[in-house]
């Protein structure tokens, strides 16, 4: 192992609040499918996850001080639970690695946490399950060796753990716990704990701790805030308390109060935080963490404009150092693996690697102060920009939807509770290596096409032979659902290895979106089309909607989220615009992202339910009232997005339901949602085959919600990570049971 020491800096310390874990070249995920699959024993995964986390220190060695322990094999939250003793006795087996795993994927004897996006981001954890009999235990060795690690490597470290308030609100309440219990109500039997944690890691000689708190950049209600005083009067000094994903707001003068030694300050998402500390009173003693570069996004940073945030800073306190605004682990590690990038673009981008240096420069008062360049004036589209702003007044509204309903039902003719799916079928391992061989030129385009053309007979056969009523193509010929479409659109790029972690092993590579949008030809028309010929079912288009094609891309940030929805929402009218003529009938567009954009906080949600319903509509509009506009929803809870669902104004709303046992239906029913409802009833997240019987009662339930009129029978989601064994039979019971409620109500009628 080489051994790196840090140059201490003569300007200010540089910093960051974590760093991505995966492997530059996602040697971590390589391992752990490796060890899962029986191909490398503990010793062998412990190895490959020691030789990752030496070369996150390879990187961080950059800096003055670096972050420790923000190295996980499969998420920080779960690493949490293991730290306070709280797994789940369903979780425990005989070794630590066993039980970890058992808790993040589940195994034959118990279901795994929960997951769930992280914040407003596409990274998800674990939930952890916390109960009034959890027994809290300080369990510091994963902390303890990764600070050691870099201790002995020379390095200054700084380690750095979930803190309690945020780990105890991003739980949830464990399964016997009675209804009034909030995990929150354990927070002082937790504390002693981290107490415990501190100690262990001062006795190895940390410094400064950072504690991660980034639920204190939520609304927090009175209560809560009284609590994180008490907590971190008690947890005492050095403690650096970091946020991320927006401003501490009325937060910030708690922990003040509370006297926490030092604050890490999102300056990229929060830069209100400066505001508010220029009102307060703030001791010239109080450490503070200037987070000028972008943890979430992958553009070079504007050192200037970085550098007079710092400035501004170093007013309130004498005691100011330079950081990023979040941890790193939501960008890829390095650049330079994207040679093939156009010039212009590559010069503006900085991932993680890129970004340590804009932080040592910020940090160094002779370091660069330069602007960041204007984007090329070819990056701008006038045609799409004329055409947006000459859209007309109701060029984002159809006629009310009982007319369109008719029109519809006179187009379309449809049984009572219509059966569909919600798009994609098995991606099977013959496809996936037809499109592979392809994209490395071992396949011609035209010997790909038939490919995928007959795989599109094959589904439509599938589903004909399953007696599916609304029939889809299959999506065989899409890598993904979003980078298909970003393939196709100008302004989009997409990189060779710019890998970032969803979750555990899995990664994706989002497009960068960093010019304007436009459609240079049809995208989708002639697959559907293909299909449409191949049945005399009606056949659904199937398009990605502009919140989520935004929502899993890194999005160009010199211009308002709401201006870039705009131009995508065009570019998919003018899709849907030629699906109609083509003659579909039916076009849905997906939107299963719309939770996640929604701002952390309340104050900001109104604008984004305002532009995100308003590009969807942009997108959805353009068509004849018996056109039928479909939508789907899924991964999320949808409370705080029910009116936006409402807004969207889709004529059917296919949505994640039945693992709330239905309960959305109601809730959209408040929210005057007035059109169709296909609550999925098939919980395709799980290679469980259902019972028809379960789907049967899931629709009787919705149509006590709804009235028969207004239910479809579909899945959750589409059937991409499904195989066909589940999928025909979990089909066929659902046409059966769909078949079954009809009968019923034809006979209580
Ligand atoms: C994550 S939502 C997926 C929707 C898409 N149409 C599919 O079926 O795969
Ligand atoms: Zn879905």
């Amino acid at each position: 192992m080489n051994t790196t020491t840090s140059v201490p800096s003569k300007g200010l310390k540089a910093t960051a609040l974590g760093y991505p874990r995966i492997g530059p070249n996602r040697e971590l995920k390589r391992a752990l499918e490796a060890h899962w699959s029986g191909r490398l024993d503990a010793a062998g995964l412990q190895e490959a996850a020691a030789s990752v986390r030496s070369g996150m220190l390879d990187d961080l060695a950059l800096l003055d001080t670096v972050p420790t322990g923000t190295f996980s094999l499969y998420d920080h939250v779960l690493d949490t639970v293991v730290a306070v003793d709280a797994l789940a006795p369903r979780h425990r087996r005989e070794t630590e690695l066993a039980s970890y795993f058992a808790a993040a994927r589940g195994d034959d004897a118990a279901v795994p946490l929960e997951m769930t996006k992280w914040f407003d981001t596409n990274y998800h954890y674990l939930v952890p399950e916390i109960g009034p009999e959890t027994a809290f235990a300080a369990k510091p060795a994963k902390t303890v060796t990764e600070f050691v690690e870099a201790k002995e490597r020379g390095l200054d470290a700084r380690p750095v753990l979930l803190g309690p308030v945020s780990f105890l609100l991003l739980a949830k309440p464990s399964e016997d716990a009675p209804a009034d219990f909030s995990p929150f109500d354990r927070l002082d039997d937790l504390v002693p704990v981290y107490v415990e944690l501190l100690a262990a890691l001062r006795h190895h000689g940390a410094g400064r701790i950072q504690l991660d708190e980034p639920a204190l950049c939520a609304d927090r209600t009175e209560a809560e805030l009284a609590a994180v005083a008490a907590v971190y009067r008690r947890l005492g000094a050095e403690i650096l308390v970091a946020g991320g994903y927006g401003p501490f707001g009325e937060s910030l003068p708690v922990l003040l109060e509370a006297g926490v030694e030092g604050i890490a300050l999102d300056l990229v998402r929060g830069r209100s935080d400066l505001e508010a500390l220029e009102a307060l009173d703030v001791s010239r003693e109080t450490f503070f963490l200037a987070g000028v570069v972008d943890g979430r996004n992958i553009w070079r940073a504007d050192l200037e404009k970085g550098a007079a945030d710092l400035a501004r800073l170093q007013r309130i306190s004498d005691r100011v150092g330079v950081s990023s605004s979040s941890s790193l682990l939501h960008v890829p590690v390095d650049l330079d693996a994207e040679q093939e990038l156009p010039e212009a673009l590559f010069e503006r981008l900085s991932f993680a690697r890129q970004k340590l240096r804009e932080i040592k420069a910020i940090a160094d008062p002779e370091g660069s102060r330069e602007a960041r360049p204007e984007a090329p004036a070819d990056w701008r589209d006038a045609s799409v920009r004329e055409r947006l702003a000459a859209l007309d007044a109701d060029a984002d509204r159809r006629v009310p939807y009982p007319e369109r309903q008719a029109a519809q039902a006179e187009r379309v003719p449809l049984p009572p509770l219509p059966t569909t799916t919600i798009g994609s079928f098995p991606q099977t391992a013959e496809l996936r290596n037809a499109r592979a061989a392809h994209r490395r030129g071992l396949m011609i385009d035209a010997d790909y096409k038939a490919r995928m053309k007959a795989e599109v007979a094959a589904v439509i056969a599938e589903q004909e032979k399953l007696g599916l009523d609304v029939l889809v193509h299959g999506e065989p010929e899409r890598n993904d659902m979003v980078q298909y479409f970003a393939e196709q659109l100008t302004g989009f790029a997409t990189t060779a290895a710019g890998w970032v972690q969803s979750y555990g092993s899995r990664c994706v590579r989002p497009p960068i979106l960093y010019a304007d949008v436009t459609r240079q030809a049809p995208m989708t028309v002639e697959w559907t089309s293909y299909a449409q010929s191949l049945t005399e079912k009606p056949v659904k288009g199937m398009l990605t909607g502009p919140v989520t094609i935004l929502a899993w891309s890194f999005v160009r940030d010199d211009q308002p989220l709401a201006d870039t929805a705009d131009q995508v929402a065009l570019a998919l009218r003018d899709e849907v615009a030629d699906l109609e003529a083509a003659g579909t009938a039916i076009i849905q567009v997906d939107e299963p992202a719309l939770r996640e954009l929604l701002p952390v906080r309340a104050a900001s949600r109104a604008a984004y339910r305002d532009w995100a319903t308003r590009s969807f509509r942009i997108a959805t509009s353009g068509v004849r009232p018996e056109t039928s506009i479909h939508t789907h929803l899924c991964y999320s809870e949808f409370g705080e997005v029910i009116d936006a669902i409402a807004a969207l104004d889709a004529d059917v709303t296919s949505i994640e339901a039945s693992r709330s046992k239905m309960e959305v239906l109601a809730d959209l029913d408040r929210a005057n949602y007035r059109s169709a409802v296909g609550p999925g009833v098939w919980d395709i997240h799980s290679p469980r085959v259902p019972a028809a019987e379960d789907m049967a009662e899931a629709l009787r339930l919705a149509v006590d919600a709804l009235g028969p009129e207004r239910v479809w029978a579909n899945p959750d989601c589409g059937l991409k990570t499904r195989r066909y064994e589940e999928v025909r039979p979990s089909l066929e019971g659902l046409v059966a049971a769909a078949r079954a409620v009809r009968e019923q109500l034809a006979k209580s009628a």
